[in-house]
């Protein structure tokens, strides 16, 4: 049994854009999903995630069929790159809707949230309101939420495209150490090279919705690096 993630042959029109994915991806690792823009690869993790419905073919995730399950019967969670939280309520509430989406806690789930909240650095922010909190506390936010749901698979949309350079590394270091800690399947997508450098073990590239390569990130860098390279527009 592979236990990742499986698109087999799954393919869905929207518009005039055709789409058809057909590739593995490995379980406990960090995956990129790269290519140019309007390429596909937000659409790849709609599928993944249950946002979007193939009208054919078939996913797979840690070992059993999803192809028609709802977003919420998935074993994941996903952080995007702005809107992870509602912004009438404060910090603690958005977290523990990760948990309970009716807010019944118990002592056990406070303490769990507290845990995560300290996890990702924001001891204390329970309190306040997503308005008050820079752009990365917001982010940080979003992960302790996808932290305490303990789903083995991340799916992860641009989610530091909005911050700054800085802040961008400080969220990778971030990401990497959580990795560590759960050893779940992350798939991101991003456009950045240097993201893809720091946190990947493998990359997606898509381009004209499909899968173009799939292959280890030092493969991928290596290939892109060369003054040959023929995909110039891709990162
Ligand atoms: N619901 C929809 N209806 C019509 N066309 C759509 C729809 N969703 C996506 N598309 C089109 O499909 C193509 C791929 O979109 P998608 O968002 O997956 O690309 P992407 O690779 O994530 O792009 P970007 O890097 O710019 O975010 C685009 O041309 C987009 O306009």
């Amino acid at each position: 049994m592979f236990d990742g993630i499986v698109l087999d042959k799954t393919a869905l029109t929207l518009g005039t854009t055709h789409f058809d994915f057909d590739c593995r991806i490995e379980a406990g690792a960090i995956t990129a999903i790269a290519g140019p823009s309007g390429a596909g690869k937000s659409t790849l993790l709609n599928l993944v995630a249950g946002f979007e419905q193939p009208q054919s073919g078939r996913i797979f995730m840690t070992g059993t069929e999803q192809t028609l399950s709802r977003p919420s019967e998935r074993p994941l969670s996903v952080v995007f790159q702005d809107h992870n939280l509602f912004a009438h309520l404060d910090v603690f509430t958005n977290v523990a809707l990760g948990i309970s989406p009716s807010m019944r806690l118990s002592p056990h789930d406070r303490g769990r949230i507290e845990d995560a909240l300290t996890r990702v650095g924001l001891e204390g922010f329970g309190k306040r309101m997503p308005g008050s909190l820079s752009g990365g506390e917001k982010q940080r936010a979003a992960f302790a939420r996808a932290l305490v749901r303990r789903k083995p698979v991340l799916l992860l949309d641009e989610p530091f495209a909005s911050l700054d350079a800085d802040l961008r590394v400080r969220m990778s270091d971030l990401l990497l150490k959580l990795h560590r800690e759960t050893a779940n399947t992350v798939i991101m997508v991003t456009h950045d090279r240097e993201e893809i450098a720091r946190v990947a073990d493998r990359v997606v590239l898509v381009e004209g919705g499909k899968v173009a390569s799939s292959e280890a990130k030092a493969d991928y860098l290596l290939r892109f690096a060369s003054p040959a390279s023929t995909r110039p527009g891709t990162v």
